[in-house]
C-alpha cells in the first residue's frame, strides 16, 4: 500500500483503527495495511510440515563424553577488547560476609536486624499490593495497534541461517542455495525438518530482527527454558562474571546468569558502573522491554528456579567449576566458578532457599558460531572504563562529536545510525552504561540490526535518571521516527510502558522481575526522552530530527 505521509510537529497519536488509517497529530498520515506480519511464523509453519530427521539439532548437541563441546561450538567471540583492562579493581563495597548473610537472611524470611535495605523491601511489597487495578489488557492492546502492525518487508536473503532462506526461497532461486556443503545428495525438505522449537526460533532470526512479531516458538521456547529437564551444564569462558551453559532435554542451548542480588538492592551512588554486578532479573526487563518497544533485538529470557546441587553440579563434569563448590556456615550450596573478576570465594553464588534453590535467568541462545558468526563493534558512545579518564565524547564538542560518527561507516549509510539510537532509548529506559560493545551478524554485513545482548547492568537504580546515556539522541537531535511514535504511545494512560511492563512480566517463573520504583522510572524516563525531543524540534525542525522509516508503507 502506497504511503501518503506529511509531516508536521506534533506529539498527540490518535488511532483510527476502524478505518485502518494512523493519523498523527492530525498532520501525519501514514496507511497501514492491517495484513498479519508477512515473516511471522513461515518458516515455522513450512518447517514443522515434515519428518522428523534433522541435521542440526536430531542429537544432543553435548553429553556426557562430549564435554567442552559447548565452548567450541558456542562459544567462540571476536577478540575485541571488553574494555575492562581499564578496570577499577577497588573492592565491592558490598561484599562483606555479614552483608551477604542479611541479604540470604531476608529472601529465606529470617529474622535479622532492621536495615535500611530491609525497610526498603517492605515497602516494595506494600507499593506492589497497592497498585490500582485495570482491566483488560494493555498488552494485548498494544501488540494490536497499527504502530506494532506495521508490515515488515522480509524477502528470501534477510534470513539467517540457509534452511530458512532455503524454506521462504521459490524454486529457482532454492537451485542456489546449498544447503549442505558436502552431501553430494539433492536436497529437499525432508532435511530441514526440525520441529523443535529452539530451532525454528533460529529460523525467524532476520537481519531485522531475531523474531518476528508472532512467531509462537517465542513462547515455546520460553515455555521448555522454564520445564525442561537440564541435560548439561558448563562455564561459558570469558567476560567479567560467571555465565553457564545450559543444555536442556530439547538440545537447545541456554546463558544462565546466577541471583546476585535482591530486587531492591540500589546500585551504590559511589560505585561506577563498571563494577556493578549483574543482575539477572535485569536481563530478563529487559528482553520485556526491547519486545514491548518492537526491537526484537534480544534473545528471549525467562526466569528460574534451579536446585544447584541436581541441576547444576551433578549435570556438569567441568572441573573448573566443580572444584569451586562448597557448603557455606549456614548450610547453603555454593560456588563461584573461574572468570576474570568475581569469581572467588568473596563472591560466591549461594542456594537463597531451602540451601540448594537458586533463581537465575536463562537467554536463549543465538544460533552456534560456525553456523552464524558475529561481528563485535565497538559503541561510538561507549564510556571510558577507567575511574580517570574520560572518553572522546566526553571531552568533544556534542554536534562535532556526533557529525564525526554520521560521516563514517557503518554510520554514513544504511540502518546503523537509527539503530544506536534505538540503543540509546533502550539503554537510557534502562539506566545501562555498560554498553561498550554490540554484536551484529557478519552474513548481513552493514546493513543489519544490532543484537541486544548483554543488559545484566541495567535496572541498578530507581530515583537517578542518567542523562548521559541520551547524549547520542541529544547532541544528535535524531531519533527513528517508529521509535519516537512508539514513545509517544507508551507515554499514554491506555498504554502506560510501566504497565505493559508489569503485564508482560507477569508470568515469569520468578516474578515479581522488577520492583515498583523501576517500573515507574520508566515512566518517567520516557517523559525524558520525548522532552528531549521535543525541544530538538523546535529547535532544528521535524524533518531534521525524525529519521524517516516508515516511508515504505
Ligand atoms: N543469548 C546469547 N546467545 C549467544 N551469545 C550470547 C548470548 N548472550 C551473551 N552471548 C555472548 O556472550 C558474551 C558474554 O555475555 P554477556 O555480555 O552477557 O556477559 P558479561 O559477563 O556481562 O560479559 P562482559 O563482562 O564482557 O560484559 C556476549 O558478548 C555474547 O557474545
Ligand atoms: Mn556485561
Amino acid at each position: 500500500m502506497k504511503l501518503k505521509a506529511r509531516l508536521v510537529t506534533g506529539v498527540m497519536l490518535t488511532t483510527l483503527v476502524a478505518c485502518g488509517l494512523l493519523v498523527l497529530n492530525g498532520n501525519l498520515r501514514v496507511a497501514v495495511e492491517f495484513t498479519a506480519d508477512p515473516a511471522a511464523g513461515q518458516g515455522a509453519g513450512r518447517a514443522a510440515q515434515g519428518a522428523v530427521t534433522s541435521r542440526y539439532g536430531g542429537k544432543a548437541v553435548v553429553g556426557p563424553g562430549n564435554k567442552k563441546l559447548l565452548n567450541e561450538e558456542y562459544g567462540v567471540n571476536s577478540n575485541v577488547s571488553n574494555g575492562f583492562s581499564a578496570m577499577n579493581s577497588g573492592q565491592h563495597p558490598n561484599k562483606s560476609p555479614e552483608k551477604g548473610l542479611q541479604e540470604k537472611n531476608k529472601i529465606l524470611g529470617r529474622q535479622v536486624s532492621p536495615t535500611v535495605e530491609h525497610k526498603q523491601h517492605n515497602n516494595d511489597q506494600e507499593n506492589r499490593t497497592s497498585q490500582p487495578k485495570y482491566t483488560g489488557s494493555k498488552l494485548k492492546n498494544l501488540y494490536k495497534h497499527p504502530l506494532y502492525r506495521i508490515p515488515e518487508r522480509v524477502s528470501t536473503s534477510d534470513y539467517l541461517l540457509k534452511p530458512a532462506r532455503w524454506l521462504h526461497a521459490t524454486a529457482e532461486e532454492r537451485k542456489h542455495i546449498k544447503l549442505d556443503e558436502n552431501s553430494g545428495e539433492e536436497q529437499n525438505e525432508d532435511v530441514l525438518h526440525e520441529k523443535k522449537p529452539w530451532r525454528l526460533l533460529q529460523y525467524g532470526i532476520t537481519r531485522y530482527s531475531l523474531y518476528a512479531r508472532n512467531d509462537p516458538n517465542v513462547e515455546e521456547v520460553l515455555k521448555a527454558i522454564r520445564t525442561q529437564e537440564v541435560t548439561y551444564v558448563e562455564m561459558k569462558p570469558g567476560g567479567t562474571q560467571l555465565k553457564l551453559f545450559m543444555e536442556f532435554e530439547d538440545t537447545s542451548i541456554g546463558l544462565f546468569k546466577p541471583w546476585r542480588w535482591p530486587r531492591d538492592r540500589e546500585t551504590p551512588p559511589d560505585h561506577f558502573y563498571f563494577t556493578d554486578y549483574e543482575r539477572h532479573n535485569a536481563e530478563i526487563a529487559a528482553y520485556h522491554l526491547d519486545r514491548i518497544l518492537d526491537f526484537r533485538r534480544c534473545p528471549p529470557v525467562s526466569g528460574r528456579w534451579f536446585n544447584v546441587t541436581s541441576e547444576i553440579r551433578y549435570k556438569s563434569e567441568d572441573e573448573k567449576l566443580l572444584k569451586t563448590f562448597f557448603v557455606s556456615p549456614i548450610g547453603n550450596v555454593c560456588f563461584f566458578g573461574d572468570c576474570s573478576y568475581y569469581c572467588n570465594t568473596e563472591h560466591m553464588i549461594c542456594a537463597i532457599k531451602d540451601h540448594h534453590m537458586l533463581e537465575g535467568s536463562v537467554a536463549a541462545y543465538l544460533p552456534r558460531w560456525q553456523e552464524a558468526p558475529r561481528k563485535t563493534w565497538k559503541h561510538p558512545w561507549k564510556r571510558s572504563y577507567s575511574r580517570v579518564k574520560k572518553a572522546e565524547w566526553e571531552v568533544t564538542d556534542g554536534e562535532a562529536f556526533c557529525r564525526q560518527v554520521r560521516s563514517s561507516p557503518p554510520y554514513d549509510k544504511g540502518r546503523r545510525f537509527g539503530d544506536v539510537l534505538d540503543l540509546t532509548v533502550y539503554d537510557f529506559l534502562m539506566g545501562n552504561m555498560d554498553r561498550h560493545h554490540y554484536e551484529t551478524f557478519k552474513a548481513f554485513g552493514n546493513n543489519s540490526a544490532p543484537i541486544h545482548l548483554d543488559q545484566g547492568r541495567a535496572f541498578g537504580r530507581t530515583t537517578h535518571d542518567e542523562i548521559s546515556i541520551l547524549v547520542p539522541i541529544y547532541s544528535c537531535c535524531s531519533i527513528r521516527k517508529s521509535t519516537w511514535a512508539r514513545l509517544q504511545l507508551l507515554a499514554r494512560e491506555d498504554y502506560r510502558l510501566s504497565d505493559l511492563m508489569r503485564e508482560s512480566m507477569r508470568t515469569d517463573p520468578i516474578a515479581p522481575i522488577l520492583t515498583e520504583p523501576h517500573l515507574l522510572a520508566l515512566d518517567r524516563r520516557v517523559r525524558i526522552i520525548l522532552d528531549t525531543v521535543e525541544k530538538c524540534i523546535k529547535k532544528k525542525g521535524v524533518e531534521k530530527v525524525l529519521l524517516e522509516d516508515l516511508e515504505h508503507l
